[in-house]
């Protein structure tokens, strides 16, 4: 028997009743330690669509409260940015010649030089170039087919949930959810190695020049470097077409690679805290990382944002003390990777109108981050927010009208008296980020000790 016994009178050990209830007794304590442990810790959801910045956020928090990245980060940001750089340059190269800008680099009896420069950068091959495994595996394989490969397109769409609505039916219909939540793994899990071209070669563009040049020496990374640092400074066309790189997908921090391109193309390189702020990696499923702050207990969940992803956040959705929703401000001009026939701030809206007004969140408190508001400043001018929101009263270079226009639109889809938190971020700048991160904890550490009735 165990230790309970010892204390039984004789009589007390033949009564089943008593001894039933001493057992009901142990589980209901521990039941109640459980939910106290529970209680005490706290759990803050990221929210938002993709490429909105949620990682990053988790990134700042694990340099302020988990002593920053581990070397196998470092190794694996490494990889990703140099291959992401090479493919980024190629992009506007082609993406040039879909919107009939004429580029330097194409004119050889102009610029022999850049020409022989942009040959080599589209014979590139960055699969040949990183340690796809140092770099994430089928997980990165499978991202970079995603959204480097002809065919992408296509398969983004099919792989998306399809609609918006779908999300927003979801989160309505509980049957509807329980049905979503069993296919958790979802398509995208597993390499499509028959996508695995290239893509964007030259062998598309120029398919005499190819063959030409299949004999030719493997070019080394110093030369990919200095090829994309060429073409970055000296060809006019090449940042005619960055200045309109919302019409197509290309990667947040692009410029970012090719301002530091030697620097990645370095053998041996490993990527400081900066360069792994500004890389991206997608997320896949939902990610829970553990902090201590104070003396509260944080867990954080970070949640893939692209629409296939989110048929997986019913999982995260109980318990939850906080969510934490990251919206792209500077995405008002941008089309969804997943479809590139839906606005992101209009995504962006539906979810947060969604996730704001959901059941699941009626008493949850709700903390905005208007995030990437550097990159929303440098476009104003260029890329008028009135052209893609009509409604928008303010001047064309009024960054504080700008950010109190789509602030308002977002705080007035709010059903309920409960207040919405509002922060202005830069997820990559790191100073900025210790202030906001700190005062939020501190918000949420406040908000739970009033619930548990403790203040
Ligand atoms: N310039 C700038 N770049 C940012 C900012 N926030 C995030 N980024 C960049 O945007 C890209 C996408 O950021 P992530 O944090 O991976 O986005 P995410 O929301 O986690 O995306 P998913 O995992 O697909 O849902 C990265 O390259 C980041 O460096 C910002 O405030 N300013
Ligand atoms: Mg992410």
């Amino acid at each position: 028997m165990g230790c309970g016994a010892s204390t039984m009178s004789s009589e007390e050990e033949g009564d089943l009743f008593l001894q039933n209830k001493r057992a009901n007794d142990v589980i209901e304590r521990s039941l109640q330690q459980q939910k106290h442990k529970e209680n005490k810790e706290i759990k803050l959801l990221l929210l938002g669509t993709g490429e909105s910045g949620k990682s990053t956020v988790l990134k700042q928090l694990k340099l302020l409260h988990q002593g920053g990245f581990s070397n196998q980060e470092r190794l694996q940001y490494t990889q990703v940015i140099w291959a992401d750089a090479i493919q980024s340059m190629k992009i506007l190269i082609i993406q040039a010649r879909k919107l009939r800008i004429p580029l330097d680099c194409d004119n050889p009896q102009a610029n022999r030089h850049l020409f022989e420069q942009k040959r080599l950068i589209l014979r590139a091959k960055p699969l040949e170039l990183v340690d796809a495994s140092l770099a994430g595996g089928s997980g990165f394989l499978n991202d970079y087919v995603l959204k480097y490969s002809e065919t992408s397109e296509n398969k983004r769409r099919t792989q998306s949930t399809g609609e918006a609505q779908a999300f927003r039916n979801s989160m309505l219909m509980d049957d509807t959810l329980h049905k979503n939540s069993s296919h958790a793994g979802g398509p995208g899990d597993g390499v499509d190695f028959q996508e695995l071209s290239e893509g964007l070669n030259e062998d598309q563009i120029n398919p005499a020049l190819s063959r030409q040049q299949s004999n030719a020496r493997p070019v080394t990374s110093q030369e990919i470097a200095t090829a994309i640092e060429k073409l970055w400074h000296y060809d006019r066309g090449i940042r005619q077409c960055f200045a309109r790189s919302n019409e197509f997908h290309l990667e947040s921090s692009a410029e970012y690679y090719f301002e530091n391109i030697h620097k990645f193309a370095a053998p041996g390189y490993v990527c400081s805290d900066e360069d792994i702020l500004k890389g991206r990696i997608k997320t896949t499923g939902i990610t829970e990382t553990a902090f201590n702050i104070g003396s509260s207990s944080f867990k954080v969940l970070d949640a893939g944002g692209q629409r296939s992803e989110r048929r997986k956040w019913i999982h995260c959705f109980q318990g939850i003390t906080a969510v934490l929703f990251v919206l792209a401000v500077s995405e008002y001009d941008q089309m969804l990777f997943e479809d590139e026939r839906v606005n992101r701030m209009h995504e962006a809206i539906m979810l947060f109108d969604t996730l704001l007004n959901s059941r699941w969140f009626i008493n949850t408190p709700f903390i905005l981050f208007l995030n990437k508001t550097d990159i929303f400043k440098d476009k104003l001018t260029r890329s008028p927010i009135r052209q893609y929101f009509p409604h928008y009263q303010g001047r064309v270079n009024d960054v504080e009208a700008g950010l109190k226009h789509f602030e308002d639109i977002f705080l007035g889809l709010n059903k309920s008296q409960r207040p919405i938190y509002v922060h202005r971020t830069c997820a990559t700048d790191t100073q900025s980020m210790r202030f906001v991160l700190t005062a939020v904890a501190d918000l949420i550490i406040h908000q739970n000790l009033k619930k548990s009735g403790i203040l």
